[in-house]
């Protein structure tokens, strides 16, 4: 095991439920359903992409020119910010702190591989970026998790081997970008939500190099 590739929204804070509040205030705004069944499809993946499925859901796909839907998008992103300006190191999710510190001194490779262009705000607002070896930059990816391009572009600025990565996730998306980036899944959340990863934790406390570790040499077997 040489790098783990962290997620960022839902596995190092919890952001996920910031997306979600911001996305209910727009799609409760233009009268569309919304709940966090719903919302589990919109994780891991882009804005743009988000908003064509919220669209999608209240039957307005073709009510909004492109100009619309950007207005919609910076709509919820004004939202969002607002949310998020408030974080500090206390909204860092408990043992992700303590995971990246063994990390560090394990000298494992650490990246991060998110689709939020937020990233670099968030890390800094929880004073963690100095963690880490690399964050993808999202505007570089072409194509969004489930693709596994934003993993392997994690391992390669990394220079490691994706089989030697373990790649952690909270979103159905990330997991399977992670699976076909050909690296060991760790899920964070409920089996049901979680089918594709390799071993699922409930909550990021469960987390630890040596649990890690040995999941991933019994996984290797
Ligand atoms: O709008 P942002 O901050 O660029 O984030 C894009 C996406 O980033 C992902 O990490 C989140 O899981 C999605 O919910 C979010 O929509």
């Amino acid at each position: 095991m040489k790098a783990v590739i962290f997620d960022l929204d839902g596995v190092i804070t919890d952001t996920a439920e910031y997306h979600f509040q911001a996305w209910g205030s727009l799609a409760e705004a233009l009268s569309i359903p919304f709940d966090r069944e719903f919302n589990e499809q919109l994780k891991g993946i882009s804005r743009t992409e988000s908003l064509d499925k919220i669209l999608a859901r209240g039957n307005l796909s073709n009510t909004f020119s492109e100009e619309g839907k950007q207005d919609l998008a910076v709509r919820k992103n004004t939202e969002y910010q607002r949310l998020i300006s408030a974080l500090t190191p206390a909204d860092v999710l408990p043992g992700i702190q303590a995971l990246l510190k063994e990390l560090r001194e394990a000298k494992i490779g650490i990246a991060l591989a998110s689709a939020s262009k937020n990233a670099a705000f968030i890390l800094d607002r929880l004073e963690l970026a100095h963690y880490f070896d690399s964050v993808v930059d999202v505007t570089a990816i072409r194509n969004g998790k489930p693709d596994p391009e934003i993993f392997l572009a994690g391992a390669a600025n990394l220079g490691v081997r994706p089989a030697d990565c373990i790649g952690i996730e909270d979103a159905q998306a990330g997991i399977q970008a992670i699976k076909s980036a050909g690296m060991f899944a760790v899920g964070v959340g409920t089996p049901s939500q979680m089918q594709e990863a390799d071993i699922v934790v409930a909550t990021t406390a469960e987390l630890s190099l040596s649990m890690l570790e040995e999941h991933f040499y019994e996984f290797k077997k």
